[in-house]
């Protein structure tokens, strides 16, 4: 794959009016065989996946995948272990691009722009598109510098206390630590540290925020308290998230896409459709712990 950081500061040109090249505004531009059961296109799109295909090496991880993330809602993406739901989430901030192994084929629309194509500066893109890990990892600085680190990295620090204090209080955090923000970020408990990873995420004002299992290595009071984040945030943000836990899916997503083992997108929709009447057996199967 092809990373060409440093090209361009910008994203690509604001498209979000325009349908992508070759994309017909109909679901009937995916070919048949390809298309996921439910509704995978949706009016409000900010990404659309189109054929998009990865592979590590000579390993294909994701088959002709066609679906949208619609804007300002939390899409969760579920599926037993190694069906491909990570491989997509790191595809949509070319996070794929830092693993040498990892070729990307088809293509990824983000507001109507091919991230893949060649000017697009994956930096540039990252900043837009921000990436919250499974296991909390803040930097061995303390918790106002772990916030403010991005800020001054991109020369947006003249005003950096006030959106160093809005970035922990969207993250449900300030409250906590607002009489040690001198103190190290790696001293906070694990949901505190997932909470300032939030808080680092968005302190830098991105559209999008991907999360990658962030509630997985957490105690269940510390899971509610990101589970309540996440729909909190659905409110400025576009939120999509890879979690085991269908649960948790079912509590906090609007869509759900169901990957199943192959690397293959089986079904996407509105939540409470894939929880109460999926169309797929499979998916049916899945979600009522008949395997995965
Ligand atoms: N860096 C890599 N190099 C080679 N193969 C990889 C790499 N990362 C993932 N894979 C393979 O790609 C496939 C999809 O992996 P991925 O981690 O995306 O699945 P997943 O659904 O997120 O799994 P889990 O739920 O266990 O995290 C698996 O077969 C995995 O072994």
């Amino acid at each position: 794959m092809t990373a060409n950081s440093g090209e361009s500061e910008t994203v690509g040109t604001p498209e979000s009016e325009q349908t992508p090249a070759g994309i017909d505004s109909a679901a009937g531009d995916m070919p048949s065989s390809d298309r996921p059961l439910g509704t995978p296109r949706v009016d409000d799109a900010i990404i659309e996946a189109r054929n998009l295909e990865v592979f590590y090496g000579d390993t294909q991880a994701l088959h002709n995948i066609h679906m949208d993330i619609p804007e300002k809602q939390v899409t969760a993406l579920i599926g037993p272990s190694g069906c491909g739901k990570s491989t997509f989430l790191r595809s949509i901030n070319r996070m794929n691009d830092l693993i040498d192994v990892a070729r990307v084929e088809g293509d990824l629309y983000f507001h109507g722009k091919n991230i893949y194509d060649e000017d697009v500066d994956p930096v540039a893109l990252r900043r837009k598109i921000g990436m919250v890990f499974q296991k909390p990892n803040p930097f061995p600085k303390s918790i106002f510098d772990n916030v403010a680190y991005g800020l001054r990295v991109q020369g947006k620090d003249d005003n950096v206390e006030e959106q160093v204090y809005t970035a922990l209080e969207r993250a449900a955090l300030l409250e906590e630590v607002e009489d040690q923000l001198d103190e190290s970020g790696l001293d906070l408990s694990g949901g505190q540290q997932q909470r300032l990873c939030i808080a680092r995420a968005i302190a830098t004002d991105p559209e999008v925020i991907l999360m990658d299992e962030p509630a997985s290595a957490l105690d269940p009071v510390a899971t509610s308290k990101i589970e309540d984040l996440v729909e909190e945030l659905a409110q400025e943000y576009t939120v999509a998230i890879v979690t085991h836990n269908m649960q948790q899916a079912a509590r906090i997503s609007d869509k759900t896409a169901v990957f199943l083992t192959g690397g293959h997108l089986v079904e996407f929709d509105d939540t409470n459709k894939i929880f109460e009447n999926p169309q797929s057996d499979r998916v049916e199967d899945y979600i009522t712990g008949k395997f995965g």
